[in-house]
């Protein structure tokens, strides 16, 4: 029974990358594991043709082969929401190629770890949200990176409610400092640990390169 990840966060920009990068690349010790980022905007054009970075730190944490296609079929240019960026190119994002692929890197692996766009509730498209390309990989379990912070509560519970509500388990929470100190740490990770009802998966310090 694979135990695929959906990662997600309670924003963009809270970590989603950061810590899946970490994760993938603990958990390439024991297991084939690879890293997938189904859409993608905010990419640049490399040699004629775009490249996201979130895609491309994926691909050099996973221990697993695939094209850069495979790994992040849907790249947008402009680092705006999917949605507007897919529809300002023309091109219509279709869940039956994100599985396709997402077919491809179950075959070569043990493990897949699927980074949404944005938080749970980002659409992906007017019409497809983050729970329907979840459940068309036949994924579970979500994973949430709680960017800390002032206001990180709420942002983690009602994440989480919404998880729950689209009938997807949370297997755990990763809190994630993305930049500085939170100066009420320890009271953020009580009550949302008192909340979400788990420990914290793993927690990652700000750790400034
Ligand atoms: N614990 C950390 N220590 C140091 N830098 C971090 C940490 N977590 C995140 N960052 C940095 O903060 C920025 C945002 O993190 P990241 O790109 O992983 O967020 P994200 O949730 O994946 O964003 P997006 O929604 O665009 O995918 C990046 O520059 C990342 O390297
Ligand atoms: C460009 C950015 N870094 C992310 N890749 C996309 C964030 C989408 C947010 C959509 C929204 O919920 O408003
Ligand atoms: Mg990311």
């Amino acid at each position: 029974m694979r135990t695929d990840l959906y990662v997600t966060g309670t924003d963009t920009d809270v970590g989603k990358t950061y810590v899946t990068v970490q994760l993938l690349r603990e958990l390439a010790a024991a297991q084939r594991v690879v890293g997938m980022k189904p859409v993608a905007s905010g990419s640049e054009r490399i040699d004629g043709v775009l490249r996201n970075a979130d895609a491309l730190q994926l691909m050099q944490a996973s221990n697993v082969d695939a094209d850069y296609a495979t790994v992040n079929p849907y790249a947008f240019a402009p680092a705006i929401a999917p949605e507007y960026a897919a529809r300002d190119a023309g091109v219509e994002i279709e869940v039956s190629v994100i599985r396709q692929t997402f077919d491809t890197l179950t075959q070569r692996s043990d493990l897949v770890l699927v980074e949404g766009a944005g938080g749970w509730l980002s659409p992906v498209t007017e019409t497809i949200d983050q729970a329907d390309v979840a459940r068309a990989l036949g994924i579970r379990d979500v994973l949430l990176v709680v960017g800390m912070g002032l206001g990180c509560v709420h942002r983690a519970r009602a994440t989480a409610r919404a998880i729950e509500a689209d009938g997807f388990r949370l297997k755990g929470w990763i809190a994630n400092e993305t930049g500085g100190d939170d100066p009420d740490l320890n009271n953020n990770l009580q009550a949302i640990e008192r909340n979400l009802g788990a420990a914290a998966y793993r927690y990652f310090r700000y750790e400034p390169i």
